[in-house]
């Protein structure tokens, strides 16, 4: 049987909101980009993670908002069916027909399959439809993404676990839902579904939840969750896991959840295990490790972006390393001799080199309370030897909290470098609605900006970010 055979300038593998973006970049200077895709455009951020996770979480703020605020009627409880629709809207019923018109519209040639390598800049794609050699003239852009981790408990993966996949793609809401793992999976699912009627338990093996942020963040999502009736079991250890006619049943060491449902949220792996990776000296399963032109150090024609590298864990990142890479391939290889010049004189913080990775991450957790944090922790930038000084204030004593609430709750926290002026270095919201205050310190740790200068930078009255004015007066202006 004769393959069919194709060759482009430019090979992105995986079609997920990275790849997507990668590929847009490298094509817009006429270099002619394919895309592959083995399952849905859009990838897991529009079908099973960010998209339909927010849309399940958003009903329960609402609502508990509307319980904060004096003057609303209680709007009870909310309507499961109801909700579940929308989830089903905004992920287009799983059907990616739009993506796939705009990856059309921009130049770029889709190819439905699992692609793997078979050696350098070059690939077998194979789908029902059957195989296709794809070849790379130029460069390879991998974008595959991650898939969910599924620890060696004994019993767990004959249990038909739900993954965050199941949970997000849920067409009913188990009356129990047990969660394993305190991470932003297991937060945010837990208060979606305790939010939508499960009566959840969140199984956790550390002593506290969000591990990745400041403490105090934990802590205020844990408080919430406990006050929702969400039953959080904090170093608990996970022994065995089995399921019968009466549901799963999760051994800790000093008792048994049984629940109708168990979502693991236990962290993620690259996906790179199918990837052909091995004839090209790479190993599989391993994360891609890039450098920050997104490349992979001695294959000068392949890079990488998104979960895949292990670098990034969130879309809007992996997409910020797809503009980078997608810069980078077009100036490396494409016919723009100033653009060639330019990258190769490449310094950080240029448009070639994607340097916010190191310094300035943005990451919001949507549960209730909010939480949003970039940059260093306090633990982070005293483990990095910097000169650390930290403000941080009650956001219920902002003028613009008490607006929203007689009981709003929320701490906001910067961390500083005194060696430099006081330039921040991180900063951590934490409160119903911090979210949207993240980006102006984005903004400031980007632009390591010291805390005498943000002070000319007025907050308006009465908003939460007049926080920014008190972080000034409580350090000292
Ligand atoms: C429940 C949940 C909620 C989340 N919420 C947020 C959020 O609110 N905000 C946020 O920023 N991030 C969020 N994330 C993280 C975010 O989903 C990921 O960081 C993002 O999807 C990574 O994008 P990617 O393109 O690298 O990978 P993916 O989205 O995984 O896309 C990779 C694509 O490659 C395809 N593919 C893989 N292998 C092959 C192959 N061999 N051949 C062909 N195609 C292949 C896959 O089918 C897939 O479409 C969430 C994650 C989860 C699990
Ligand atoms: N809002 C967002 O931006 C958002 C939302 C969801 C997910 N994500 C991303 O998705 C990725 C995966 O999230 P996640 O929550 O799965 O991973 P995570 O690493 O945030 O958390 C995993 C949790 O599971 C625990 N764990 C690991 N192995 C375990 C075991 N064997 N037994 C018990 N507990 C165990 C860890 O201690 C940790 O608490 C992250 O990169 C995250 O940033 C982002």
């Amino acid at each position: 049987m004769t393959q069919a055979q194709r060759t482009f300038d430019v090979v992105v593998l995986g079609g997920g909101a990275v790849g997507e973006n990668a590929a847009d970049r490298a094509a817009r200077t006429g270099l002619e980009v394919a895309l592959v895709e083995g399952a849905l455009v859009g990838g897991e951020c529009s079908y099973w993670a960010c998209m339909p996770s927010k849309v399940l979480l958003r009903p329960g703020a609402v609502r508990d908002a509307a319980r904060r605020t004096p003057g609303v009627a209680d709007p009870g409880d909310l309507d499961v069916a109801a909700v579940l629709a929308r989830r089903d809207e905004i992920t287009h019923h799983w059907d990616d027909a739009s993506q796939a018109d705009w990856v059309a519209s921009v130049g770029i040639t889709l190819l439905r399959g699992h692609a793997r390598f078979t050696g350098p800049r070059a690939l077998v794609v194979e789908s029902d439809d059957g195989t296709v050699d794809v070849r790379a003239r130029r460069a390879v852009i991998v974008a595959t993404g991650s898939q969910p981790t599924i620890p060696p408990v004994e019993g767990l993966a004959d249990a038909r676990p739900w993954t965050s996949r199941d949970a997000t793609s849920a067409q009913h809401v188990p009356a129990r839902l047990a969660v394993l793992g305190g991470g932003v999976v297991g937060c945010e699912l837990a208060d979606a579904f305790a939010s939508l009627g499960s009566a959840v338990t969140l199984v956790v093996r550390g002593d506290g939840l969000l591990a990745g942020a400041e403490p105090f963040a934990g802590e205020a999502v844990l408080e919430s969750l406990r006050a929702r009736g969400v039953r959080v079991l904090l170093g608990a250890q996970t022994r065995r896991v089995h399921r019968d006619d009466a549901g799963v049943h999760v051994t800790l060491d000093d008792e048994v959840v049984t629940a109708d449902e168990l979502l693991v949220a236990t962290g993620r792996h690259p996906r790179t295990r199918d990837l052909g990776l091995e004839t090209l000296g790479l190993e599989p399963g391993a994360p891609l490790d890039v450098d920050d032109a997104l490349a992979v150090a001695g294959l000068p024609w392949l890079f990488a972006v998104g979960d895949v590298t292990g670098r990034t864990g969130t879309t809007h990142q992996g997409k910020y390393d797809a503009r980078v890479a997608g810069d980078v391939v077009a100036a490396r290889f494409g016919s723009d001799e100033a653009a060639r010049t330019a990258e190769a004189a490449a310094r950080p913080w240029s448009r070639y080199r994607a340097s916010a990775d190191h310094a300035a991450v943005p990451q919001v957790v949507f549960t209730q309370p909010e939480v949003a944090w970039v940059g260093l922790t306090e633990r982070a930038a005293r483990e990095a030897g910097l000169d650390v000084r930290v403000v941080s204030y009650e956001l219920a004593d902002v003028a613009g909290a008490s607006v929203l609430s007689p009981d709003y709750s929320g701490r906001a926290q910067l961390v500083l470098d005194a060696a430099r002026d006081d330039v921040v270095v991180g900063a951590t919201f934490v409160g119903p609605d911090a979210a949207e205050m993240l980006h102006a310190a984005t903004i400031a740790v980007v632009g390591e900006l010291p805390l005498a200068r943000l002070w000319h930078a007025v907050p308006s009255y009465p908003t939460l970010s007049e926080v920014w004015l008190r972080f000034g007066e409580v350090a000292g202006l």
